[in-house]
């Protein structure tokens, strides 16, 4: 069987028109289909030259396949179940900027670049002082991105009319806000001339971004069926639900340039997108972070699962209707119907959405999805929403590591799995309580951004949940 490349699938020459910092599953399945989508559509004819924002080993896969992958998007469209491949071409190629750096700065002079975009999860925006404008390339994602932007500049001697639209899709607040901030940071701390910063604040769009759509990526258990269908290889088939919304923030104008109107492309361009992002991320991730410790100590696997299990899926159900929504600003019958909304696309049926998937980082994303909701129904309540408080219980739970004698493949980072293990393993040799261990756990400042020990009657529930746990197991101690 011939794996996928331009020798057996027609491939069509466009203008280079979107730097792309991000071969992801996500840009892949999202952001390069939107651009072949707006390709079939309308008149923007551009295509996509994607960088890999560290390392370079994916890069070269995707030329392998000249920059060609299958995306499979499957689930409800106007309330019919949809199951569709296309092979997406809107990637003209990668640059491996560790061999071709040189390439990436001749991008960079191309009258025809207008976009840029990138998704370097949330740790990407950050500025590394270690960077320098002469490396080759730099090791962060807005270093590298200010050298380019400081070769465009010089290229068009500063020209005004050359500058270019930044969406920035990470999922933290105000990104095209910080990827400025952050590029104007090295501007000085590279001493570049004044007239880049200039050049940056005029001639350049940093707009703000929140994307939505469930992309689970390589379907590594039901690839073998899929390519059967397919009749051939394809490393970089993606899996993605047909749900999509992307709301840009920025000015009206960028419609013009991004003609999304009339394609079907479900992309709103706002003045505001807080009210979009908070919705999503409260109800939609933090229903995710939320259900995964404790539906995964439960003994299932997938999002779909959870949510059809009886008593796992009400748990899930009951969070999102009587403690989450409550704490969301607007209106309470359109925050249900979005929640309603999530939750069939939790249930898709062609989606297998892996807990364990979901579990990546879940001390900091517990923290940015579903702490706010926590700390604000106590300040509206007075009471602990019982719900939140056990999924926090399992979660402290779960980092201890164990699902009966099976070990969990905690991913997190070094410094917060060495404590849950340090604390962990004071308790199994009973030199603290489980109550010492609750707080010791809560009062740590650098998981939670705030001493959670603080909140009355916090820490005693939360032992008391993690008692129940250990004594009776998940099934039973779930039962509030
Ligand atoms: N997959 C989804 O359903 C989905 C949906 C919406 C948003 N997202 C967000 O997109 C991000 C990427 O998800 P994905 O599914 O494409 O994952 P992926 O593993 O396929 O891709 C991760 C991408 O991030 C880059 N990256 C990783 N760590 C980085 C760092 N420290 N600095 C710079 N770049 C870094 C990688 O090079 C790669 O391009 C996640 O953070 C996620 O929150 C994912
Ligand atoms: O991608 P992560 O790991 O940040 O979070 C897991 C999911 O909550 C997330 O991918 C959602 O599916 C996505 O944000 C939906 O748009």
């Amino acid at each position: 069987m011939h794996h996928l490349n331009k020798s057996i699938f027609n491939k069509t020459a466009r203008p280079e028109r979107v730097l792309q910092f991000g071969e992801g599953n996500f840009l892949r399945g999202f952001v390069d289909w939107q651009i072949q989508v707006l390709n079939e559509k309308t008149d923007f004819n551009g295509s996509v030259v994607v960088v890999q924002p560290r390392g370079s080993e994916k890069i070269e896969r995707l030329n392998d396949q000249d920059g060609l992958f299958t995306l499979n998007l499957q689930g409800m469209r106007d309330g019919e179940p949809v199951n569709e491949h296309m092979v997406i071409d809107s990637i003209s190629r990668g640059i491996n900027l560790f061999t071709d750096y040189q390439d990436y700065l001749e991008l960079a002079g191309k009258e025809e670049l207008r976009f840029i975009v990138s998704n370097t999860t949330e740790a990407g925006i950050v500025f590394d002082e270690a960077d320098q404008l002469e490396d080759r390339p730099q090791k962060g994602f807005p270093g590298k991105l200010t050298a380019f932007l400081y070769q465009r500049y010089k290229a068009f001697s500063g020209d005004r009319e050359k500058g270019c639209i930044l969406i920035p899709c990470e999922l933290i607040e105000n990104n095209g806000g910080k990827l400025k901030e952050v590029v104007l940071q090295y501007a000085a701390h590279w001493n570049i001339e004044e007239g880049f910063a200039e050049w940056i604040h005029e001639a350049n769009t940093f707009c703000s971004s929140l994307v939505d759509r469930i992309v689970p990526g390589f379907p590594a258990d039901s690839y073998e069926e899929k390519i059967q269908e397919l009749g051939y290889h394809d490393n970089l088939l993606v899996v993605g639900e047909q749900y999509h919304l992307w709301v840009i923030e920025g000015p009206q104008w960028i419609k013009e340039e991004l003609p999304v109107e009339g394609t079907g492309l479900n992309t709103l361009f706002v003045d505001d997108l807080a009210p979009y992002r908070t919705r999503k991320v409260r109800i939609l991730n933090g229903a995710h972070t939320a259900m995964t410790p404790v539906a995964y100590l439960y003994g299932l696997e997938t999002v779909e699962e959870s949510v059809k299990h009886p008593e796992v899926g009400l748990f899930i159900k009951e969070m999102i209707h009587e403690e989450i929504i409550p704490t969301l600003e607007g209106s309470r019958e359109e925050l249900t119907d979005y929640a309603g909304e999530v939750v069939s696309r939790f249930v898709n049926p062609y989606i297998k959405h892996y807990l364990l998937s979901i579990s990546l980082n879940s001390i900091s994303k517990f923290t940015a999805r579903n702490l706010p909701t926590l700390l604000d129904y106590v300040k509206e309540n007075k009471t602990l929403p019982k719900r939140l408080v056990f999924s926090l219980s399992s979660l402290l739970y779960f980092y201890k590591g164990k699902r009966g004698s099976e070990e969990i493949p905690l991913q997190d980072s070094p410094e917060v799995l060495n404590l849950f293990k340090t604390q962990w393993q004071k308790h199994c040799q009973r030199e603290i309580s489980m109550q010492e261990l609750s707080g010791a756990l809560l009062s740590h400042q650098a998981l939670w951004g705030t001493d959670l020990t603080q909140i009355s009657g916090l820490t005693e529930a939360v032992a008391s949940s993690l008692e129940k746990i250990e004594a009776l197991g998940i099934q039973e101690a779930i039962n509030l």
